[in-house]
């Protein structure tokens, strides 16, 4: 059966995890927040919790092929992520109904297999039947997904410590089994962490996200085999696919800290971004208020042409650098603004906080920007200007100031969340995307939001609209920044470049 919709049928066959956070529970809220549609055959039921796994119940094996059969007999299967399996019975059973659906040829599911091998505790968990089993199972795949224990029991090698052998090993693995291997870095002691998908040429993309220092880590090794499956039936590509899951998912993780679940290693925050959406921070939170208040001005930019150009790439080279141009040079200013906010700080956080801003708006950014406009920086347009002076204008009084600021943190943030998430390994900004948003900006974001809202909160009455007034300035500011450049050409190769417009 071939699903001609939109919408992708995702099916985990997965352990179930009682505490919601690993197995099929894990599955679930991945493949929803990664935007299709989730089933689940239950392939083992365990009794855990944040602390550990107690025990395991496996069902008969021929009953998970019965749930397999009711599933397929009825709904189209985009794609599917295999997570425990606790027998060489079950492994069997699972690899001949796993014959049968691939044998249909076109329109056969994607297949996206998370080996379950290896506890926490480091134990061994399959017997070697199993394991033999498992391997057999692997040239119904796509992909595997081993952490670096299992990578090594797989390659029948040491643990690697570093990501080159990590690398070594994964290559090995691909072209013994003649599947592609998504070597994994949670498990090294590196500061980010970096995945990496292989076949047996080599590495055909990595991603790296900072190391998230967090106990509440508990099922990130199923929440991205079912997030990749998920971005993978959506966009047809590996590549997009890891990009798009591994960008979800590092905002799941550094976002885990905000559930209280468990006193051992909860879960990661599957729905974070979702809840933003449709659930203020704290209710009545004037930020929040804010935001919604300026719903519209954040709608009227994601539906310039400019940014809908720039998300599906159809953008013209030369839009594109000049709205670089204009970028850089409104950066340098802005990089000044925030120094001013940090001289007039009234605690040290604060100040430290706007200074390390201004200083990373500089350091990054404006290397990014020289990078690709090789120094040929414009002239400021009279948009651009204007947005300055007006966060010039409130250089003299701190909490106005912050509000001004506030906007370009926000909104930037949370229109990179989607231009991010509409990457792909072809996009001809794809680069640019990617540092468009990260989890240290969205961090930063957050701390600016905060340290405004506190400022807010013991301002009197007229300052609180003179700030109301000042975000809402930036936020118009914003929507014209993005609408300055010549709406773009349907050509990605035109060169009927227009001059920017001025304002
Ligand atoms: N502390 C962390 N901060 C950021 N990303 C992390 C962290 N730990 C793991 N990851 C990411 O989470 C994903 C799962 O990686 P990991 O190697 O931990 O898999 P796993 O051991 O199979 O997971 P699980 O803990 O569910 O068994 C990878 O994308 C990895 O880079
Ligand atoms: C059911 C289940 N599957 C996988 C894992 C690994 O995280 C777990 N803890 N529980």
């Amino acid at each position: 059966m071939t699903n001609t919709q939109n919408t992708k049928n995702i099916l985990s066959i997965a352990g179930s995890d009682p505490s919601g956070g690993a197995g099929i529970q894990a599955d679930l809220k991945s493949i929803a927040a990664t935007g299709g549609y989730g089933m689940a055959a239950i392939s083992a039921l365990t009794a855990q919790n944040t602390r550990g796994v107690r025990s395991v119940h496996v069902p008969p094996a021929g009953f998970l092929t019965e749930q397999l059969n009711a599933v397929s007999e009825d709904i189209a299967i985009d794609a599917i992520k295999i997570g425990m399996l606790a027998n060489a019975e079950v492994i069997n059973e699972l690899g001949q109904w796993l014959a049968g659906i691939r044998s249909a040829g076109t329109g056969a599911p994607a297949v996206v297999l998370d080996p379950v091998m290896v506890a926490t505790s480091g134990d061994r968990l399959l017997d070697a039947e199993s394991d033999a089993a498992l391997r057999r199972l692997f040239c119904h795949t796509d992909v595997i997904t081993p952490n670096i224990p299992e990578l090594a029991v797989l390659a029948r090698a040491e643990m690697a410590t570093d990501w080159e052998t990590a690398v070594v090993q994964a290559r090995g693995l691909a072209a013994e089994y003649g599947v592609m291997v998504l070597a994994k870095g949670g498990h090294l002691e590196s500061a980010s962490c970096r995945d990496g998908l292989i076949d047996s040429d080599g590495v055909i993309l990595s991603v790296a996200s900072p190391r998230q220092y967090t106990p509440n880590t508990h099922g990130t090794g199923c929440s991205l085999s079912a997030a990749l499956a998920t971005c993978y039936a959506r966009t047809g590509d590996w590549g997009s696919a890891l990009l798009n899951a591994k960008s979800w998912l590092a905002g799941a993780i550094s976002r885990a800290d905000e559930l209280s679940v468990g006193s051992g290693h909860g879960p990661i925050n599957h729905f974070a971004s979702l809840w933003d959406g449709v659930r203020p921070a704290h209710p009545g939170d004037p930020m929040a208020q804010w935001w919604q208040k300026i719903a519209a001005i954040r709608t009227g930019i994601d539906e310039l042409d400019f940014i809908r150009a720039l998300k599906d790439g159809s953008l013209a080279r030369e839009h594109f650098e000049d709205y670089l141009g204009q970028d850089a040079l409104y950066l340098r200013t802005y990089s000044q603004v925030m120094s001013r906010a940090s001289a007039l700080a009234p605690d040290t956080e604060s100040q430290r906080f706007w200074a390390a801003s201004a200083s990373s708006c500089l350091e990054e950014e404006l290397a990014l920007h020289r990078g690709r406009l090789a120094e040929r920086v414009p002239e400021p347009s009279t948009t651009t200007t204007a947005y300055l002076n007006h966060l010039k204008a409130s250089a003299n009084n701190y909490p106005v100031l912050i509000a001004a600021i506030l906007p370009c943190f926000w909104i930037y943030q949370d229109t990179g969340s989607r231009l991010a998430a509409a990457n792909r390994q072809d996009h001809p900004y794809a680069d640019w995307l990617t540092s468009y948003s990260s989890v240290e900006f969205d961090a930063a974001t957050a701390a600016a939001i905060d340290i405004t809202r506190t400022v807010h909160q013991g301002a009197d009455e007229s300052t609180r609209t003179a700030m109301w007034r000042a975000f809402e300035a930036s936020s118009l500011h914003e929507l014209a920044f993005f609408d300055q450049t010549a709406a773009p050409a349907t050509s990605r190769d035109s060169s009927a470049g227009e001059p920017v417009a001025a304002g």
